[in-house]
């Protein structure tokens, strides 16, 4: 199993270009099922989910395309590929498939409504909760499905003609469950409308992209949408947005080392609340043209409490990282973690670096130490496991991170990434 060794102290200087989402480019390919005509997909990142989802989108028939590079293009710029459902052969998303990663789920909306049948396994991911999935089914039913559950496969069937719209008040907010509402809705019969939906920049880029391939969605940036169904949808040409988590996690580890990091590529809009909070906290982040510059002179960071909320509000994807930052902070953080209830595993690998972390509940406190020292630690999900690499990177010493799997699912290049602006750090094989 590969590991990343990194001996930490360095500064980060440079630029650091940010690969396309993988939480917009998953549901996106799954959009593709939705047509038989092409959707082309362009900075879609190189990631282990990304081909997980390959696998499982042939399975029911896709054509998947990687295109070359374009003359001009700089290297290391997001794939450009096209994905072609001309045929849906199979509507099963098998267990073996599924349970590696919780977006493939999905797919049940699209199969359910060009498809009328799906027969999809419970899913897996990070193990951050229990991650139930009764408001996609409710959702479902809400659009006139039937659903059973039979050996752990979540069997779904749309009436005679087809799915219907309906209303459909999420009782929580939830991005996967309004992302696979939204693509069933835009070929029922009729109007649907999503209360309490996801506002995430993700979602926002699967409706244009629905709404490019011809459907009719309105409220698109609200907590209220409102899709009419449409008999077809066509093909379309649709760029993954830039990854806000890939972005707070480099801005919350040049806040760590200290340096002068330019994020290219990256959108302030689309993690406003994590930017002010590391402002707040004393480093100097401005956007400029084409990205976001994050500095932070020699002087400490300060201790600043944080609430995690959905979008607008700080992500819980970024939570962990800013728990590292926070471990050697000026004063005492609290941060509250509403989204998931099991979401601070990385707390006892962080301690292993010499950090005064402790939890109660749903809030975890954190007692800022002027040093970390490095440790061997065990990456238990994906930004728990960034998590342990900012730390490293502040830390005296070796770090070596184990597991590091996690890190594959959802960062492109980041020894490549983190070594280009200074870090000490490098992929052992094996
Ligand atoms: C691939 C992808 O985009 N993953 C993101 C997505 O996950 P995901 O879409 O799985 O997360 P949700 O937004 O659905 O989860 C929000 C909350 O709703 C609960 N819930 C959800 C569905 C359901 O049927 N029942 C239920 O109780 C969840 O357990 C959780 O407590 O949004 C999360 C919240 O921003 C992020 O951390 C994940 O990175
Ligand atoms: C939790 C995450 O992914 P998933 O929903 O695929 O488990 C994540 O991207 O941080």
């Amino acid at each position: 199993m590969d590991r990343i060794r990194l001996v930490g102290g360095n500064e980060l200087n440079g630029e650091i270009a940010i690969s396309g989402a993988k939480n917009a480019a998953l549901p996106l390919m799954i959009a593709s099922l939705l047509t038989d005509e092409p959707l082309v997909l362009t900075n879609v990142p190189r990631l282990a989910d990304v081909k997980q989802l390959e696998r499982i989108l042939e399975n029911h028939g896709v054509d998947i395309a990687v295109h070359g590079r374009r003359r001009g293009e700089a290297e290391g710029v997001g794939q450009r590929m096209t994905f072609h459902a001309a045929d849906v052969v199979d509507t099963t998303a098998p267990y073996e498939l599924v349970s590696k990663m919780r977006a493939s789920f999905w797919v049940i909306g699209p199969l359910l409504a060009r498809e009328h049948h799906a027969r999809v396994s419970l899913p897996g991911g990070c193990a951050i909760g229990t991650r139930p999935v009764d408001f996609f089914l409710y959702g479902l039913k809400e659009l006139g499905a039937e659903i059973d559950i039979d050996g752990g496969y979540v069997v779904a069937t749309a009436p005679k003609g087809g799915l219907v719209g309906g209303h459909v008040t999420l009782p929580k907010v939830s991005v996967g469950a309004t992302h696979t509402i939204m693509m069933a809705a835009t070929l029922a019969r009729g109007i649907t409308t999503i209360e309490n939906a996801a506002m995430e920049p993700e979602i926002d880029n699967v409706a244009e992209a629905l709404i490019a391939m011809g459907a009719r969605i309105s409220g698109v940036g609200t907590r209220t949408l409102t899709i009419e169904g449409v008999e077809k949808l066509g093909g379309a040409t649709v760029e993954v947005i830039p990854d806000r988590i890939e972005t707070g996690t480099f801005a919350m580890a040049a806040a760590m080392t200290g340096g002068d990091v330019f994020l290219r590529n990256a959108r302030p809009e689309h993690l406003q609340a994590a930017l002010n909070v590391l402002s707040e906290a004393g480093a100097s982040v401005a956007a400029e043209d084409g990205g976001i510059r994050i500095k932070r002179n020699g002087n400490g960071l300060m201790a600043v409490d944080v609430e995690i909320d959905p979008f607008p509000g700080f992500p819980t994807d970024l939570q962990a990282q800013f728990m590292a930052l926070m471990t050697m902070a000026n004063g005492v953080s609290h941060i509250r973690e509403t989204i998931f209830e099991n979401r601070y595993m990385h707390v006892a690998e962080l301690n292993r670096f010499g950090a005064d972390i402790s939890v109660d509940g749903q809030v975890a406190t954190v007692t800022g130490t002027p040093t970390l020292k490095g440790a061997q630690v065990m990456a238990t999900d994906l930004r728990a496991s960034v998590s342990l690499v900012i730390a490293g990177l502040a830390a005296r010493g070796e770090t070596i991170v184990n597991r590091i799997y996690h890190l594959d699912r959802g960062f492109e290049r980041l020894e490549a990434k983190l070594s280009g602006c200074g870090a000490e750090i490098e992929r052992l094989a094996g």
